[in-house]
């Protein structure tokens, strides 16, 4: 072979070795990527992948469709959040390990096995503590804090209608109203709540002889004019979120003067529909001053030991700063607050973060 074909001959020998390799190296790379990404699919599927916190929740079907929306556990999972539903008809201990139990079931049963349960695994979360739920589960409970805190500053007063509580005989009430010095009309309110339809069965009384048709248990509390506003306070650990609703009208004295009976009226601040878009008089839709819902919050997170609750508070008609708190509720409707994905999953990495602090050796 001459020289220059002995050349080229080499250089086209180089050039397929060089190929070769090449191509063996990229063959290499490409199966090892690929065997990485499939290595990382199913870890993520296992979620095993960045997973933090498995969260166990007891609730009932109807809070499950409305509180974990899809869009809710999606983000949760890229943030390494796996809700796992309990199953009642198993031992909760064989179950999990949970990080956190998320639960809103009434009964007594139901109740013990919690107790039990966070007595025997003082590492799981349970938000929140059955006896703290319970106490708001009362609606004479449920307001005594927020009427021993007696919040008065410069953003504003905060107090609770005056109420009674009549635990039997309804022919007792007109007088009982009468010696309590109580101002109609009134709104009957069963006294406890305990997630039936009933216990959300309201009704405003205009005269006083009518109130022996009501049924105790039941509290009766001073209607408070509000322009027909509510505000509808949620909190989530350390983060409030206000919205409003549309609430009963205002009772005028004229009306008051010409109506009498008891008149049952249905879930009105319920209703999917927000009063925040709504045209309203700036003085009865201006939310409460952002101070003291805090402070309020704050106190209320600590006296009552829960961490999921919501406050309906509204502010007297033609006053600026004058608030009552009319009902506190348990694990409200989070799914109807702006944006509760991302405060939901974040408050739950919270937790991640708190136990970190509390034991860095099991998180090295
Ligand atoms: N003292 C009051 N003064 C004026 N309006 C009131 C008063 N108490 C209740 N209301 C009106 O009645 C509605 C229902 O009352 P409340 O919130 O106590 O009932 P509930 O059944 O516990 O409701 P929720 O669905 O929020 O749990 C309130 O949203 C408000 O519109
Ligand atoms: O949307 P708000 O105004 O927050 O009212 C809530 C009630 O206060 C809650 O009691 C309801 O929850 P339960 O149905 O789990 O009690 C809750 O039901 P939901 O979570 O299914 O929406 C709501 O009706
Ligand atoms: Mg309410
Ligand atoms: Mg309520």
């Amino acid at each position: 072979m001459r020289l220059k074909e002995e050349n080229a001959y080499k250089n086209e020998v180089e050039k397929e070795n060089g190929g070769r390799v090449r191509l063996k190296e990229e063959g290499r790379c490409k199966g090892e990527v690929e065997k990485e990404s499939q290595r990382l699919y199913s870890t993520m599927i296992s979620g095993a992948y960045q997973q933090k916190l498995v969260v166990g929740y007891a609730l009932t079907s109807k809070k499950v469709k409305s509180f974990l929306q899809p869009k809710l556990e999606r983000l949760a999972r890229t943030k390494g959040i796996l809700f796992v539903a309990i199953d009642l008809h198993r031992p909760l201990s064989d179950q999990g390990p949970f990080d956190i139990v998320l639960h809103k079931l009434t009964g007594k049963e139901w109740r013990l096995i919690l107790e039990d349960y966070g007595q025997r695994h003082p590492e799981v979360t349970v938000l929140d503590p059955p006896d703290a739920i319970q106490h708001v589960y009362n609606r004479q409970s449920m307001l005594q804090d927020v009427a021993d805190l007696n919040l008065s500053d410069c953003y504003g007063k905060v107090g609770v209608p005056r109420q009674l509580v009549i635990k039997n005989d309804p022919l007792s009430i007109p007088d009982a109203v009468s010696r309590a010095g109580l101002t109609l009309p009134l709104v009957a309110k069963p006294l406890v709540v305990d997630g039936s339809a009933k216990s959300h069965e309201l009704s405003l009384a205009y005269d006083q002889l009518s109130l022996s048709r009501l049924e105790p248990p039941l509290v009766l509390q001073e209607f408070v004019n509000h322009g027909g506003v509510l505000f509808k306070v949620f909190i989530v650990g350390e983060t409030i979120k206000v919205v409003r609703r549309f609430s009963l009208p205002d009772v005028s004295k004229r009306e008051l003067l010409n109506n009498a009976g008891v008149f049952q009226f249905p879930r009105v601040s319920t209703a999917a529909a927000s009063a925040d878009d709504a045209d309203l008089d700036p003085g009865i839709a201006e939310l409460p001053p952002r101070p003291l819902l805090e402070k309020l919050a704050r106190e209320l997170r600590r006296r009552l030991g829960l961490h999921l609750f919501n406050i309906d508070m509204i502010r007297e008609h033609g006053t600026r700063d004058r608030f009552y708190v009319i009902d506190i509720n348990y694990f409200p409707g989070y799914g109807k607050m702006p944006g509760y994905e991302h405060i939901f999953t974040d408050f739950l990495l919270g937790f991640v973060q708190s136990k970190q602090k509390r034991c860095p050796a099991n998180h090295s």
